[in-house]
């Protein structure tokens, strides 16, 4: 259905692509995988016409030769995409995103048929059953549903059309039941005669879902083979370069701390939350889960002072302060926020790595006459970005010309930087590559044997069985259930979101 051959892009001193073959067979889903920086964004951006191809890479899809030296808006119709960044104009509705791109209806007079356009948007959006309002602006919407309606408009039109759908870690912002709906989407959209070309972090996605996997390195093309010829750690190895440890990881060490408090929380409402309270210890590692809706990604950012809905309740980090704050003033309580939508809140797409990295640091680097020091800051800088293992083309280099895992690095580099008491992280592993992972993890892990608490809310149960000693599960609002050390484990955990008994 589609074959590329002889594929190379460059960006200034990054190699990103190196003569890459692909070939994409009719009806088959097809993943690709390769460590962060690998290339992946790099391929897909090209076959979408957003970068051009440097000389010599020729392409066709169902037999027709198609140009990738040009940049175009639109490649190809029988060419669909959902990007990482979801390509959305957040200010617009569900329904005005999917008419920029298809139009409007029509009334007999020439205005737009409002009924009926929200009609359709309604249509294709209900496929995933998330509640989506079509009216509202999407940045009035979840992570889930802005993720739902970008692949929506991807889909728009093709019904029973043969071509490719790519779509780009469609699933790092979703939770695992809705990753199921959307794999339920996938296999109809190939079924109906589509090749889809999928890039996912998640090897568990690539063994459930794809029937052959291209695995990219150094953005260079290592192999292809079907998914059935390979086990997770001969998948693994292959993208590492080495041999790699898969399995789930045993569980962590306990939390050194007992009893003195690093954050103490009481009556914490915020969004569907409903008087949640919880004590976290200094070194100790507290999760907070729960299903889409339950409350519990609220908790991170009603602490930090990032929640943008109302809040009440009341706080304390006892090592800054004994007095209560009140959650309206929850910034008062200086906790740095790992948030879960990396492009949307974690970074300044028009800033610098060091910049980025340095954002909330100015303070101390500010010289008298509030100059700021730029030697001090290039050594801090160099420092973090040594430590969590950066890679860039260099500090000043655009933080959006960064791979999306080693943006997730600095993001964490700034916020531990901070030298804070507590650490708060939503959905940290998003989009991050195995390896990486691992090092977050060890990273985290590090700080929290040093005495900082670490409150991480996420979806993601591996996060949860790698990081936390203690999970707190939120359903409709309230902690329903408290579970600790070995107690911790993915069935307990998925009983107690979905509120089954688990025997
Ligand atoms: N616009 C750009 N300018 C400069 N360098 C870039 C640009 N886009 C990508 N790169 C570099 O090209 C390399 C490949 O990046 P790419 O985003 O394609 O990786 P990826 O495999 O998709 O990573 P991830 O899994 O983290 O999303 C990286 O080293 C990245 O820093």
């Amino acid at each position: 259905m589609l074959r590329v051959s002889g594929l190379s892009k460059r960006f200034g001193g990054t190699q990103a692509l190196r003569d890459v073959d692909l070939e994409i067979a009719p009806g088959e889903i097809h993943a690709l995988i390769g460590p962060n920086g690998s290339g992946k964004s790099t391929l897909i951006k090209v076959l979408a016409g957003y970068h051009r191809a440097e000389p010599g890479a020729a392409a066709e899809l169902d037999g027709e030769p198609f140009d990738l030296g040009h940049v175009t808006g639109s490649r190809h119709d029988r060419l669909r995409f959902v990007h990482q960044e979801l390509g959305l104009v957040e200010e617009l509705s569900a329904t005005d995103n999917l008419a920029l791109s298809h139009g409007f209806s029509r009334t007999a007079f020439g205005t737009i048929h409002w009924p009926e356009t929200e009609r359709r948007t309604s249509t294709l959006v209900e496929r995933f059953g998330l509640g989506v309002d079509v009216r509202r602006p999407l940045s009035l919407a979840s992570p889930v549903q802005r993720a739902v309606v970008a692949i929506a408009a991807a889909l728009q039109g093709w019904e029973g059309r043969r071509g490719v759908l790519v779509l780009d870690e469609p699933t790092a912002v979703l939770p695992p039941g809705e990753v199921a709906r959307l794999f339920h989407i996938v296999r109809e959209v190939r079924d109906s005669g589509a090749s889809v070309l999928y890039v996912s972090h998640r090897m568990d996605e690539i063994f459930a879902l794809a029937d052959r996997v291209t695995v990219l390195r150094g953005g260079r093309r290592i192999t292809t083979r079907p998914v059935a010829e390979l086990t997770p750690r001969s998948l693994a190895e292959l993208m590492a370069g080495h041999d790699v440890e898969t399995g789930p990881r045993g569980c962590p060490p306990p939390s050194r701390a007992a009893g003195e408090a690093a954050l103490e929380v009481r009556d914490l409402c915020a969004g569907p939350l409903r008087g949640v309270g919880f004590t976290l210890a200094r070194g100790e590692r507290l999760g907070v889960t729960g299903l889409v809706g339950s409350g519990h990604e609220a908790v991170p950012y009603a602490v930090c002072g990032a929640w943008s809905g109302p809040v009440s309740g009341r706080a304390r980090v006892p090592a800054r302060s004994p007095r209560w704050v009140d959650l309206r003033d929850a910034r008062a309580l200086g906790i740095p926020l790992v948030p879960a939508d990396r492009a949307r809140e974690g970074v300044v797409g028009a800033f610098s790595v060091a910049e980025n990295l340095t954002l909330p640091l100015l303070d101390r680097l500010r010289a008298r006459l509030g100059r700021l020091r730029r030697g001090r800051e290039a050594v801090l800088v160099e420092q973090w970005v040594r430590r969590v293992e950066v890679r860039a083309s260099g500090p000043g280099a655009r933080i959006t010309t960064l791979s999306g895992g080693n943006q997730q690095k600095v993001v964490m580099a700034r916020c531990l930087a901070q030298r804070p008491d507590v650490l708060a992280l939503c959905e940290p592993t998003a989009g991050v590559d195995i390896a990486t992972r691992r090092q977050l993890y060890e990273l985290i892990l590090r700080q929290a044997a040093d005495g900082m608490g670490v409150l991480v809310s996420s979806s993601d149960t591996q996060d949860l069985l790698a990081l936390c000693s203690r999970v707190l599960v939120v359903r409709d609002g309230r902690v329903v259930r408290e579970l600790h050390g070995r107690d911790i484990t993915e069935p307990a955990l998925v009983h107690a979101m979905e509120g089954t008994s688990a025997t």
